[in-house]
C-alpha cells in the first residue's frame, strides 16, 4: 500500500502541517501523494526532541542495549522489506529487481555494520614516563557529538540516509533527517520501524521539505544541531558548509562526481564491458560513483564502442514491477530536463551520438514519465561540457588513449575526484594507476563493490571527510583523552 500522505516524524509521532506539496511517480509523472512540509516550527520541535532524547533513556542506555536495538532494526527492516521496496520504487521509479538487491538490503546492512563496529573497535591507550620519573597513562574515549542533521539526496534514498543514520545512532547520537523533497517515503517509513523496535522517542526524527527557505535551510541553521552530514551536489554542500560555520560545527560532505573508467587493451574484455555497462547505466545513471567518461586504449577502442553500444541498446527499459527491466526513469521532470539539456549540448558541441540521445517511446500514460535513452557519445575534445560537468544521467563519452601518462592526465583533469574504475590484467599497472588517480575510491576490475569497513568519500570537490568503518566513528563521536598521573 502506497501512502497518499507523507508526514514528518517528530519525537516518535507522525506530524502533519498546513503546507503540502506533491509527491510524483517518475514512471508517469502522476501525483501519488502529498507531503507535509516542515516549517521552522516543526524543524525546531524535531531538534528539541533530538536534544531532549540525548538526556533521556537513549543517552543513559548501555552500549549493549543500543547494539541490541540496532540489531532489532535490521530484523524489522527485513520484515518490512516489501513495504520499503514499494515505497522506494514509488518515489524513484527504479526497477524492483535493482532496489531489492541494492537499496533495501543496504538499508539494513548500514545498521548492522556499525552495530558491529562500535562493539569491536577499541580506543587508544598510551603509557608515558613523567618528568619526576613516574608514570602516567592516557586513554581515549568516545562520546556522541549530539544532535546530527542528516541531509539526503534522491538517488539511493534509503541507502544513503541509513549510511549516515546507522553510524550516528550506533555512536549514541540522535538525528534529524531531511530527505530529498523528491523521495520522502522510506525515511518516513523508517519511523514506524524505529517505534516498533523500541528506539526511544526523539532519537530519529524526519522533517520534509526543500532546501533554501525550507526544512533544509532551517535545519542547517538551527543552533542546537551539533554536526551536519550531507550527500548531494557540490554547490549545495558549499552552502551547507557556510551554514555550519555558524557555531563552528563539523561537517561531512559527500558530493558530486565526474568519474572515469580507464580500459586498457589487456583487460578481460567481456568483464570490462559488463562492468562499464553497470557503472554507466545502473539506476539510470543516477549514482554518484557512476562513470560518465570512458577512456579506452586505442587497439580495442572500436571493438569497445561497438560492444558498449550493443549493451546500451539491449537495456530493458521498464516500470519497477517488470521483472525483466533493468533501466527505469530519471527521478523527476526537472532532472529529465537537465539531462536532456546535456544531450542537446553534446550534439551542439559536435559529438557523434553512438546511441540514444533522446527520449524513448513509451506506451500510454508512461509517455508522460521521466524517461531518457541510454546514451553514448564519441568524438569530443576534452574541453567539452559533457566531459567536464556532472550530468547524473545514463550517458558517457568514450575517448581513445595511447599511453598510461596520457590517460592519467586526462582522467585527473577534473574538479571532481570521487571514484574511478580501472580495467586491466597487469597487476603493477593496476596499483600504479589506482594510486595516481586523484579520487577517494579506485576500483580495479570492478565497480561499486562495497566493503562497508573501508573509507568512503571524495577528493577535490567531491567531498570533505570520509565515512565508513572507523572513519564514521571519527565523525559521529567526540574523541576525548584522559591523562592520569599514577
Ligand atoms: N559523494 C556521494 O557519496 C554522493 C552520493 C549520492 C549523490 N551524490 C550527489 O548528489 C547529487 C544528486 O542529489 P540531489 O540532486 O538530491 O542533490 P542536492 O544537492 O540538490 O540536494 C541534496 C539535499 O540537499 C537539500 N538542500 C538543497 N539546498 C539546500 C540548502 N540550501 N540548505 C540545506 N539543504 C539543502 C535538498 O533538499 C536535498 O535534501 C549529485 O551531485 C550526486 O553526485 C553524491
Ligand atoms: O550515489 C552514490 C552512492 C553512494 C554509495 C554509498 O555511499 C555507499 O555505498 O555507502
Amino acid at each position: 500500500m502506497i501512502a497518499d500522505k507523507i508526514l514528518n516524524f517528530i519525537d516518535g509521532e507522525y506530524v502533519a502541517t498546513d503546507k503540502w506539496y506533491e509527491n510524483r511517480n517518475p514512471i508517469n509523472n502522476k501525483v501519488i501523494g502529498m507531503v507535509a512540509e516542515a516549517g521552522e516550527k516543526e524543524v525546531d520541535a524535531a531538534v528539541k526532541a533530538a536534544k531532549a532524547a540525548l538526556k533521556g533513556p537513549w543517552g543513559s542506555m548501555s552500549l549493549q542495549k543500543r547494539i541490541e536495538l540496532l540489531e532489532a532494526l535490521v530484523v524489522e527492516i527485513n520484515n518490512r522489506f516489501d513495504d520499503f521496496l514499494e515505497a522506494e520504487c514509488a518515489d524513484t521509479g527504479k526497477p524492483k529487481s535493482m532496489a531489492s538487491h541494492v537499496d533495501i538490503p543496504r538499508g539494513a546492512a548500514n545498521f548492522k555494520v556499525f552495530a558491529d563496529m562500535v562493539k569491536n573497535v577499541p580506543t587508544e591507550f598510551f603509557e608515558m614516563t613523567t618528568p619526576d620519573g613516574g608514570k602516567a597513562i592516557n586513554y581515549g574515549y568516545r562520546r556522541p557529538v549530539g544532535v546530527v542533521g542528516v541531509i539526503c539526496p534522491w538517488n539511493l534514498p534509503l541507502l544513503l540516509m541509513t549510511w549516515k543514520v546507522g553510524p550516528a545512532l550506533a555512536c549514541g547520537n540522535t538525528v534529524v533527517v531531511k530527505p530529498s523533497e523528491d523521495t520522502p517515503r522510506t525515511a518516513a517509513l523508517l519511523g514506524e520501524v524505529m517505534n516498533k523496535v523500541g528506539i526511544p522517542k526523539g532519537v530519529y526524527n524526519v522533517v520534509n521539505g526543500f532546501g533554501a527557505n525550507s526544512a533544509g535551510a532551517f535545519l542547517t541553521a538551527h543552533p542546537d544541531v551539533d554536526a551536519l552530514t550531507f550527500t548531494g551536489e557540490t554547490r549545495t554542500g558549499e552552502v551547507i558548509m557556510k551554514a555550519a560555520a555558524n557555531g563552528s560545527r563539523p561537517v561531512s560532505l559527500e558530493m558530486g562526481g565526474k568519474n572515469a573508467a580507464i580500459v586498457f587493451a589487456d583487460c578481460d574484455f567481456d568483464k570490462a564491458i559488463e562492468g562499464t555497462l553497470r557503472s554507466v547505466f545502473l539506476n539510470c545513471g543516477q549514482v554518484c560513483l557512476g562513470t560518465e567518461r570512458v577512456y579506452v586504449e586505442r587497439p580495442i577502442f572500436d571493438k569497445f564502442v561497438a560492444a558498449l553500444k550493443a549493451g546500451a541498446e539491449g537495456m530493458k527499459i521498464g516500470v519497477p514491477d517488470d521483472p525483466a527491466a533493468n533501466f527505469g526513469p530519471l527521478v523527476s521532470k526537472k532532472h529529465q530536463e537537465k539531462v536532456l539539456s546535456y544531450y542537446k549540448v553534446a550534439v551542439e558541441e559536435g559529438a557523434t551520438v553512438v546511441t540514444g540521445g533522446g527520449v524513448p517511446q513509451m506506451p500510454g500514460e508512461l509517455a508522460d514519465g521521466c524517461w531518457v535513452q541510454p546514451t553514448i557519445w564519441t568524438g569530443l575534445p576534452e574541453t567539452a561540457r559533457v566531459i567536464k560537468e556532472e550530468i547524473f544521467g545514463p550517458c558517457c563519452h568514450i575517448a581513445p588513449f595511447d599511453t598510461e601518462e596520457e590517460v592519467l592526465e586526462k582522467a585527473n583533469d577534473n574538479k571532481y575526484g570521487l571514484a574511478c574504475a580501472i580495467w586491466t590484467q597487469d597487476v603493477s599497472r593496476a596499483h600504479r594507476v589506482a594510486q595516481k588517480m586523484e579520487v577517494g575510491i579506485s576500483w580495479v576490475n570492478s565497480w561499486f563493490l562495497r566493503d562497508l569497513r573501508t573509507p568512503f568519500g571524495g577528493s577535490k570537490q567531491s567531498g570533505i571527510g570520509r565515512e565508513g568503518g572507523v572513519h564514521s566513528l571519527e565523525f559521529y563521536t567526540d574523541l576525548k583523552n584522559v591523562c592520569i598521573k599514577l
